[in-house]
């Protein structure tokens, strides 16, 4: 299968500080692939240079001929303003930015894939209340349905099952399948090791870079493991940027 994304050589970080260093590497078209390791390991700077949020240090990301709007991305819910007075039903519609423009305001047919979306995901009669209102799990629904409207080739999720009950997990899970029988390329950040040996074929193990990529069985072992905590213990966070490959700051 053609590779989807490619990292090359990439490095991302915050203030020219490397979070993520030299990472290379290439995610196939239609791949299920869990990005596992330690805290602050670097998963969510990936997922934020792959959409675009974070501009590479040096390296780049090929995405495969998508622009970076065209992949969906549900990120930590942490970092949901959650304070923002907006309703589930047109939190939900954002979605559809893509094809009905921010101020287009939502047809019929537009407004009946809401509402489809939130039934996909066990929100039904949600529509008017708003999204402070919502519990930990209805919020993690709330942002799958958001991305189930968005239809992209390409769906990044960061830690999306985080405070969220066996039975949701189940539900949520049961979609990230569907999306990868549908052939879309599904990446996602996860601590659960037991769900990703159950539901995730390939895994990338990072440490600030990849300590093991591969198949999940391969990936997972308890040396590897061990290896990705060392790794991420010894790393410096006050680190400079390499001055041997730093190009200027540019989008992938
Ligand atoms: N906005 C930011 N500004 C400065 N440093 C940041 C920022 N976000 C993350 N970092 C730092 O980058 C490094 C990688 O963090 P990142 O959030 O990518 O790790 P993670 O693997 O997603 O961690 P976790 O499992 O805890 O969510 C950490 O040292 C973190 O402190």
């Amino acid at each position: 299968m053609a590779a989807q994304l490619r990292f090359n050589n990439v490095t991302l970080g915050y203030d020219r500080h490397p979070a993520v260093h030299h990472l290379s590497g290439e995610v196939p078209g239609g791949a299920l692939l869990a990005v596992v390791g330690p805290n602050g390991a670097g998963k969510s700077t990936l997922f934020r240079g792959i959409v675009g949020i974070l501009k590479p240090l040096s390296g780049s990301i090929d995405r495969g001929g998508l622009d970076v709007r065209d992949i969906a991305y549900l990120p930590q819910s942490a970092d949901i303003d959650r304070s923002f007075p907006i309703s589930v039903f047109d939190f939900v519609g954002t979605g559809l930015w893509r094809t009905s423009g921010a101020f287009g305001g939502l047809g019929k047919a537009a407004r009946s894939k809401i509402v489809q979306a939130l039934g996909a995901v066990g929100l039904s009669g949600f529509e008017n209340r708003n999204i402070g209102t919502l519990s930990g799990g209805q919020t993690q629904r709330m942002l799958f349905a958001r991305v189930l409207l968005q239809d992209a080739r390409v769906i990044v999720l960061d830690e999306p099952f985080n405070a969220v009950d066996a039975r949701t997990i189940d539900d949520l899970v049961g979609l990230v399948g569907r999306w990868h029988a549908e052939g879309r390329t599904v990446i996602a950040a996860l601590h659960d090791m037991d769900l990703v040996r159950a539901s995730f074929p390939d895994t990338l193990l990072l440490a600030r870079t990849a300590v093991a990529w591969g198949r999940t069985d391969e990936v997972l072992t308890a040396a590897n493991q061990a290896e990705a905590r060392r790794m991420c213990e010894a790393f410096d966070d006050g680190a400079a940027a390499c001055t041997a490959d730093v190009s200027p700051s540019r989008a992938a």
